[in-house]
């Protein structure tokens, strides 16, 4: 075991077992050394599986192959010194503040009195006290959430484990619990040895965390393990602060990361996962550069959006994909195409779409070579489909396809007919 290591994941490998003899490959070679201190947090793309290696430290997902281990044992099955805070709470609405605290409980051997003890005890470190007979649906989002760190917190964990904890909340309700919960780690009000947290939120990992990884590919694997070196408590308007923000989103707005979306190779054409954002966004995002008029720091973007990176990202992602827009360096500029579209009438602007649509997305092209070669000009749906079921799970496929189905229709490409559940060709294919 390495020195002070809490959790060592070695070689681990994630395949979901899709039926049949398919599988889809998440996570590979993935090496990991957690020590007792430290806050770690794990970004990466949408879909890029951090949710899943989250899961497999948790003990919740079982891995396909290679070891997890802790305190220098391997184990299979939940980990022991583990326990999770969900973005949904994932509380009982029928159960008060303190029962649904006490669950955290339920597998411990002690006594019904201490198990109370306990959790009033961590009802009031949470700043929930005079709230122990509430039930949720009395509670705002954020307390609601505070109830779902005391559940985590009540057993004492070694690691607290925490899927995206602050993004279904509120602004400035997520600046406060995460201020707080800083508050109680660094102070050490709470005996957690060290914190793992999923987040798309490139701000939030750099205010939190001690330490990033950086997780993308196909499948996914850590691109990137780096130090946040900074003292607390950081200030998020500090010149080190927004260039070590800008510096990741440089990173993460790299090639590899923005282009290994799971591929799949059908007749030798590769089938990129298409990012999923409407041609309406992408038209908004263009003309905005286009009034900018200049090269831009992405996170600046995003921040002027007041856009998480999960939302974000993707447009970013359709625009380059399309050609529309060039990244280098976590600065994002319009390509002379880009410009060209950002300035054209509705109808020239369809037309530029088609053109980078055409070139840029080889499954449309095979798309209308199929509808083409039918004498109808029709396909149903379903067969399309087919050819990416193999690779994508089974929500991929329908969010893949509807992304085709809206960029082919403002393209005037073709069309979907709901009642039939076939894609039919436009008029203007052949113009
Ligand atoms: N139980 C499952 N069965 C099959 N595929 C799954 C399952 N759970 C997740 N996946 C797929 O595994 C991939 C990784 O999912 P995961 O939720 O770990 O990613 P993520 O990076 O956390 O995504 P997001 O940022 O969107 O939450 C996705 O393509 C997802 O559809």
């Amino acid at each position: 075991m390495s020195k002070h290591a809490l959790i060592e994941l070695k070689n681990v490998q994630k395949k979901w077992d899709m039926g049949g003899n398919a599988t889809i490959p998440v996570l590979t070679n993935i090496n990991l050394t957690i020590r007792a201190g430290e806050f770690l947090a794990i970004l990466g793309p949408s879909g890029s599986g951090k949710s899943t290696l989250l899961r497999i430290i948790a003990g919740l997902t079982p891995v396909s192959s290679g070891e997890i281990i802790y305190l220098g044992k391997e184990y299979h099955g939940v980990n022991p010194g583990a326990a999770m805070v969900f973005q949904s709470f994932a509380l009982f609405p029928w159960l008060t503040v303190l029962e649904n605290v006490t669950l955290g409980l339920e597998s411990k051997p002690i006594a019904d009195d201490e198990k109370k003890e306990k959790a009033l005890h961590i009802i009031d470190v949470i700043g929930l006290d005079g709230f122990e007979n509430a039930y949720p649906k009395e509670l705002s989002g954020g307390m609601q959430q505070r109830v779902g760190l005391g559940r985590a917190l009540v057993s004492d964990p070694d690691v607290l484990l925490m899927d995206e904890p602050f993004s279904a909340l509120d602004v400035l309700t997520a600046e406060n619990l995460r201020r707080d919960l800083l508050k109680l780690w660094r102070d050490k009000k709470i005996p957690t040895k060290t914190i793992i947290m999923v987040t798309h939120g490139i701000e939030e990992a750099v205010y939190m965390a001690d330490r990033i990884i950086v997780v993308s590919g196909n499948p996914a694997r850590i691109n990137y393990d780096m130090q946040v070196t900074l003292p607390h408590c950081r200030d998020k308007k500090d010149p080190l602060f927004t260039n070590f923000v800008d510096k990741l989103y440089s990173l993460m707005m790299k090639k590899e990361h923005i282009e290994t979306h799971r591929v799949i190779t059908v007749k030798n054409r590769e089938i990129a996962m298409i990012p999923q954002v409407s041609a309406g966004a992408l038209t908004g995002f263009l003309e905005f550069l286009k009034d900018l008029n200049k090269k831009t720091d992405l996170y600046k973007l995003a921040d002027r959006f007041m856009m998480d990176s999960e939302d974000f990202f993707p447009i970013v992602e359709g625009t380059t994909l399309l050609k529309f827009t060039k990244v280098t360096d976590g600065d994002i500029e319009l390509t002379p195409e880009g410009i060209l579209f950002a300035q054209a009438s509705v109808l020239e602007r369809k037309k530029l779409f088609r053109s980078q649509l055409i070139q840029h997305v080889p499954f449309i092209n095979k798309i209308i070579a199929i509808l083409q070669s039918k004498s109808n000009k029709r396909m149903s749906i379903e067969f399309f489909e087919d050819i990416l079921t193999n690779s994508f799970s089974p929500t991929e496929v329908q969010k893949h396809m509807n992304i085709l189905i809206t960029w082919g229709r403002y393209a005037e490409l073709f069309a979907y007919d709901e009642k039939s559940k076939q894609l039919y060709l436009e008029d203007t294919t052949n113009s």
